[in-house]
């Protein structure tokens, strides 16, 4: 393992306690040896500090997987493994790094003469250490070669590895980042959702039992489990809950702005995800935001006195955009697969997800059910059981951002999602018009109702 941050790290650590002998990489002694000594008993693991040291000690085909940060360490790592590796060897890169990155380098790689594969990590440091959800794709001689090992450290659910080959090239990759656009976009409307209720009067103790509540039922997810612990824990230096004195600056590194670039690349709406990486955008521009509100008032009208009713009503909402959210992830690798070359089998991405991952949520599994039944669906909303959920949640949803427009509350999360359900559910949008529009100032053409073809008209001014 090149790389021994908090992934790196865990995911050897892990390794190790399923049996295989593992090296560590890391130029600093002090980290070298701090694996050592976290190491479970009895398993076999080493630190070193030089490169040439560890690749010399490792089996044919020499496996390394490096997991550093992504862009220019990915390249210099395998600029300084190249001379070190021999034909066959096998190179993972288990970082978040964009696709086309990963494409580059597998050519590079092969030319080289050793496998080079894209495969995505997902669970963060707790997930790595005990079992996360793997996204790997690429070279499937390669795949055959680790497929023991990452079925081996992987989470299970009913016993199945959350492993699985999920296609060509940068497939791994591909799909990872679409699962973290996905992340971008549920850990918004949560945020949203949050907002509403703390509108509604509720404080943390009253919000811990709300999000764990729902994490009881149909909604289970990681990222509920984690929002109700999130409003308990004490702040050691103010007294206060650390919630309260957490600045409402959202950081990023990324692969949620690359999702949503892609999907207008592909041709597929990706709404929520866009609204989200949009949303941290916007979070960061503090200053003008105060200056902003100190000019427009929130409007006086206040979310309804029955508070219980409008706890249910978001818990409804939040899962009706959390399906759309899958939905548009979905429909992007489902575009992708095909577009660029991948063949991603879409079942298999679910069942990776159901666990380990950040994503993993009870209602994978109706949607690995769904995708099963027909593994060529466009769209997961047009599948009989999620449009059942859907459409019973639909009242809510619209019940949701209608007072969250008449208090002046953001939900553009929320409003994504039914935006793009009500266009998607459109037999007929209004864009007839955007046709006409563009053909009387530009003649780009339009198509008619009535007739084949494509029809220009000299428009009159009247
Ligand atoms: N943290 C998370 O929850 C998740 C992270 N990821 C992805 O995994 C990758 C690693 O993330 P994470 O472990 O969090 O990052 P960390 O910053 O914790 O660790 C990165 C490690 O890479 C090492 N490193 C950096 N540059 C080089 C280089 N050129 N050569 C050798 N080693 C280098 C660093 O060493 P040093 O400290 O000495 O510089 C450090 O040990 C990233 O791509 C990240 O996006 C994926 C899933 C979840
Ligand atoms: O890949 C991950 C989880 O799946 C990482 O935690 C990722 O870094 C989160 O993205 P960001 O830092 O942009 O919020």
């Amino acid at each position: 393992m090149i790389g021994l941050g908090v992934m790196g790290r865990n995911l050897l650590l892990n390794m190790a306690d399923h049996g295989f002998a593992v090296i560590g990489f890391d130029k600093d002694t002090e980290k070298a040896k701090a694996l050592e000594t976290s190491a479970s008993a009895g398993t076999r693991v080493k630190g070193v500090v030089a490169l040439e040291e560890m690749i010399s000690q490792l089996q044919r085909p020499r496996r390394v997987m490096m997991l550093v940060p992504a862009g220019k360490p990915v390249d210099d790592v395998l600029e300084s493994l190249k001379p070190l590796l021999e034909p066959g060897d096998i190179v993972i890169d288990g970082g978040n790094s964009h696709y086309t990155d990963t494409l580059r380098r597998v050519t590079a790689t092969k030319e080289a003469g050793f496998h080079f594969m894209g495969v995505g990590v997902s669970g963060g440091e707790q997930g790595a250490r005990t079992g996360p959800s793997i996204m790997p794709g690429g070279d499937q001689e390669a795949y055959a070669h680790v497929k023991p090992m990452l079925e081996a450290i992987s989470a299970k659910v009913d016993g199945e590895p959350c492993v699985a080959y999920l296609g060509k090239g940068a497939a791994g990759h591909y799909v990872k980042m679409v699962h973290n656009g996905i992340e971008y976009a549920i850990m918004q409307l949560i945020s949203e959702s949050y907002r509403l209720l703390k509108a509604a009067g509720l404080d943390n103790d009253q919000l811990h039992e709300v999000y764990k509540k729902w994490n009881e039922g149909d909604m289970q997810s990681f990222l509920l489990e984690i929002t109700a612990d999130i409003f308990l824990q004490p702040d050691d230096k103010s007294g206060l809950r650390l919630i309260d004195v957490i600045s409402d600056k959202a950081g990023s590194k990324g692969t949620g702005k690359w999702t949503s670039q892609d999907a207008m690349d592909l041709g597929v709406p990706a709404t929520v995800i866009d609204t989200a990486v949009s949303m941290r955008t916007i979070s960061a521009f503090r200053d003008e935001r105060v200056q902003a509100a100190a000019i427009y008032k929130e409007p006086k009208i206040p979310v309804p006195a029955d508070q219980q009713l409008f706890i249910s009503q978001v818990q409804d909402a939040l899962q009706f955009a959390t399906i759309i959210c899958y939905a548009q992830g979905m429909a992007m690798l489902h575009s992708a697969s095909s577009a660029l070359d991948m063949d991603i089998p879409l079942p298999q991405a679910l069942k990776v997800w159901r666990g380990g991952c950040i994503i993993r949520s009870a209602l994978l599994g109706t949607f690995y059910n769904a995708m099963q039944q027909s593994p060529g669906l466009p769209n997961l909303l047009l599948n009989a059981t999620v449009a059942d959920i859907i459409k019973g949640k639909e009242h809510n949803m619209r019940a949701v951002i209608v007072q969250a427009a008449q208090a002046g509350l953001p939900a553009a999360g929320f409003m994504a999602a039914l935006s793009y359900f009500d266009a998607y559910r459109s037999e007929k949008l209004p864009t007839n018009l955007v046709q006409a529009q563009r053909d009387y100032f530009g003649a780009h053409t339009y198509q008619r109702i009535d007739m084949p073809g494509s029809f220009h008209t000299s428009w009159q001014h009247h």
